[in-house]
């Protein structure tokens, strides 16, 4: 349930509504009005006021952006509220609450309309014919580096052959932390549903049915995630701690160079994987903990 909104006394937005919390009129003092209640309609606003609402050149503007449909239900709206005051248009609490989304609606559309074009200008190994073709194998080397199978198969081999309890610990919890990290992409790939770019050449082996999707980049939160959990649980010399920094963004800007995936995929990914460590960190299973598990039973 919405919580009270202050709204100042005597304002203009807040013109309409200074009556609903009831508090006292008086200006530059704060009231707080109920969301649930629908405001009673205020009185016409002066005719030199109503001029300037209908020829303030942004409002036009944002209006203009808006969805058809959107403008059809905002006129027929407003063409209520004419009615119902008697020829009076009554736009401010409504317009702000129309524009704003189309506000936020146009920046995500710039954006991802920047991210498709930057995207697609990346794509340089995404088929043989590219301008950077002749990278693509190296690029798909890159690719296996960071695909799930030889992480799983790498980190069930090192279990089976550690001989100290603190190895099959890092190494039980790196399964549990891979395990995790492909239920979690497939969950937000499968809401999300992003088509992979357009010039991608589904290639890959070893996918799920959720890998047709394209957000976020399955290697880059694995990258991620698995650097982070190197570099916390593995004693690395300083080059080695570079180096595997290096990898995680090499397979991430991979993704891209690849065709496999949007800017916007990898960055998410990336990030994603980054947090992921700390679900890791939380959920650690300890050796008292598998303990108490194995008792259990
Ligand atoms: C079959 C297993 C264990 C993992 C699949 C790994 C995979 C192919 C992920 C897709 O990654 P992108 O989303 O980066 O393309």
């Amino acid at each position: 349930m919405p919580s009270p909104k202050p709204v100042r006394a005597g304002s203009a937005r807040s013109s309409g509504v200074s009556g609903v919390g009831g508090g006292s009129g008086s200006s530059g003092r704060y009231e707080f009005m109920s969301l649930t209640r629908t405001p009673p309609l205020s009185p016409s606003p002066p005719p030199h006021l109503l001029q300037r609402q209908g020829s303030d050149p942004t409002t036009a503007r944002l209006r203009a952006s808006e969805s058809p449909s959107r403008r059809r239900r905002g006129s027929a709206s407003s063409n209520a509220s004419t009615s119902s005051t008697g020829g009076a248009l009554q736009l401010p609490e409504e317009d702000c609450m129309h524009l704003n989304p189309s506000i936020i609606s146009v920046a995500l559309s710039s954006l991802l309309a920047v991210d498709l074009w930057l995207s697609k200008r990346l794509g340089v190994c995404a088929y043989e014919e590219a301008s950077w073709g002749s990278a693509r194998p190296l690029m798909k080397l890159v690719e296996v580096s960071g695909h799930g199978i030889p992480w799983l198969i790498g980190a069930a081999y090192c279990l089976y052959k550690s001989d100290s309890a603190a190895g099959q610990e890092v190494m039980l919890n790196l399964l549990m932390a891979l395990v995790l990290d492909l239920v979690l992409v497939g969950i937000v790939k499968a809401v999300v549903r992003r088509r992979r770019p357009a010039h991608n050449r589904m290639d890959m082996f070893a996918t799920f049915s959720v890998d047709r999707y394209s957000f976020p980049s399955g290697h880059a939160t694995r990258a991620a995630m698995c650097a982070r959990f190197l570099l916390a649980h593995l004693v690395l010399a300083a080059p080695l701690r570079v180096l595997v920094m290096l990898w995680a963004v090499i397979v991430g800007l991979s993704r891209v160079l690849l065709g496999r995936h949007n800017v916007t995929d990898v960055a998410f990914g990336l990030l994603m994987g980054y947090c992921q460590y700390n679900l890791v960190e939380a959920l650690w299973l300890s050796p008292a903990m598998l303990q108490n598990m194995v008792g259990l039973e």
